[in-house]
């Protein structure tokens, strides 16, 4: 694999499609999960967190099936970071410390650190790779665009964005970002609600700046080969019906656990008042993303038959509702 791309787990960093990493907000170990959960399931690729402590981090991962970013800040604790994360990200030129974070053989984020030059940034980033990181990745911190504009020249490292900025103009430059070539960008999770839209309309964006970037896009010719934007596109398809398939079985198997509830509390297994309100709330989060409600309501209709059939199923003696 050229230096262009960087694997992360299930996640290509710079491999077209712009790779979207949830910065978990550093907080008790529950509220870090929920977080976590949040962004996975608004289609977070990855997850990242501003505590240097990684072990919340690492069991978010593991909860989620997302591949983690550590921060690494001092060269006794690269090995132990490394230990339980998918990829380090530092943020100092330190050549002892890159040096150590190379070794540990973990893909590498490479942060400008305040005050230092694009060259010597560049040139810490061919350290990492040359004493063994197996992928270096840029990592700006801010709202500068041109830097993004500017490294296309000159790296072929995936950049990645880690915007702090008003969050009024958040969804602006992170937008901007992708437009301007960035491979990816930290969304922070402090507030999940607006992160989880966010995450949505960037995978939106993302879907549309693929489209816009293919030079075939006003061709009429038929095409013999695969259409190159027509095979990203579909991948990002795959991505997100795998990421379906996976919340339609968390789903089932709490819906088997409720079923288990009911029978305790010698409950029937339908409860067409929650029914509805399930329904009313899918309908309404698919009218604010500008999805067809009778859509996510058949949606619905298939997921609610599912959990029945799987609590009348799990009672032998009980007779469908
Ligand atoms: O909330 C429950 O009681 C469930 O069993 C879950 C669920 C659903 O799928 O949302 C399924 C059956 C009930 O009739 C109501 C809701």
């Amino acid at each position: 694999m050229s230096d262009a791309q960087v694997p992360i787990g299930s996640a290509v960093l710079g491999a077209g499609a712009p790779t979207l990493v949830a910065t978990l907000p550093a907080a008790d170990h529950a509220s870090t999960m929920r977080a976590a959960h949040h962004a996975a399931d608004a289609g977070a690729h990855a997850l990242s967190s501003a505590d240097p402590v990684a072990h919340t981090l690492a069991a978010a991962g593991k909860e989620t099936g997302l591949p983690v970013i550590a921060y690494v800040t001092s060269t006794d604790d690269a090995e132990r970071v490394a230990d339980h994360a998918d990829m380090l990200r530092i943020a100092t030129g330190d050549p002892h410390l890159l040096r150590a974070a190379a070794r540990t053989g973990r893909p590498i984020l490479l942060e400008r650190a305040p005050g230092t030059t694009m060259t010597s940034w560049l040139s810490a980033a061919d350290l990492l790779a040359d004493e063994g990181a197996p992928g270096v990745a840029l990592g700006e911190r801010g709202n500068d665009i041109g830097t993004i504009l500017t490294l296309q020249n000159r790296s072929t490292r995936p950049i990645m964005l880690d915007p702090h900025t008003d969050p009024a103009l958040l969804t602006a430059v992170s937008r901007a970002a992708l437009g301007a070539g960035a491979d990816g960008l930290f969304l922070n999770m402090d507030d999940a609600g607006t992160a989880a839209l966010l995450l949505h309309d960037l995978t939106v964006t993302s879907a549309l700046l693929s489209i816009r970037e293919s030079p075939e896009r006003n061709d009429a010719a038929p095409q013999s080969g695969p259409v190159p934007e027509l095979t990203r596109l579909r991948q990002q398809l795959d991505v997100i019906d795998e990421q379906f398939v996976r919340l339609v079985a968390r789903r089932h198997a709490l819906a088997t656990v409720i079923g288990e509830i009911k029978v305790r509390h010698r409950l029937p297994v339908r409860d067409l008042r929650r029914e509805i309100q399930v329904l009313e709330h899918a309908k309404t989060l698919a009218g604010r993303l500008a999805v067809s409600p009778d859509t996510v309501s058949g949606i619905f209709n298939h997921l609610i038959d599912d959990a029945v059939t799987a609590q009348c199923a799990a009672l032998p003696g009980r007779h469908a509702p």
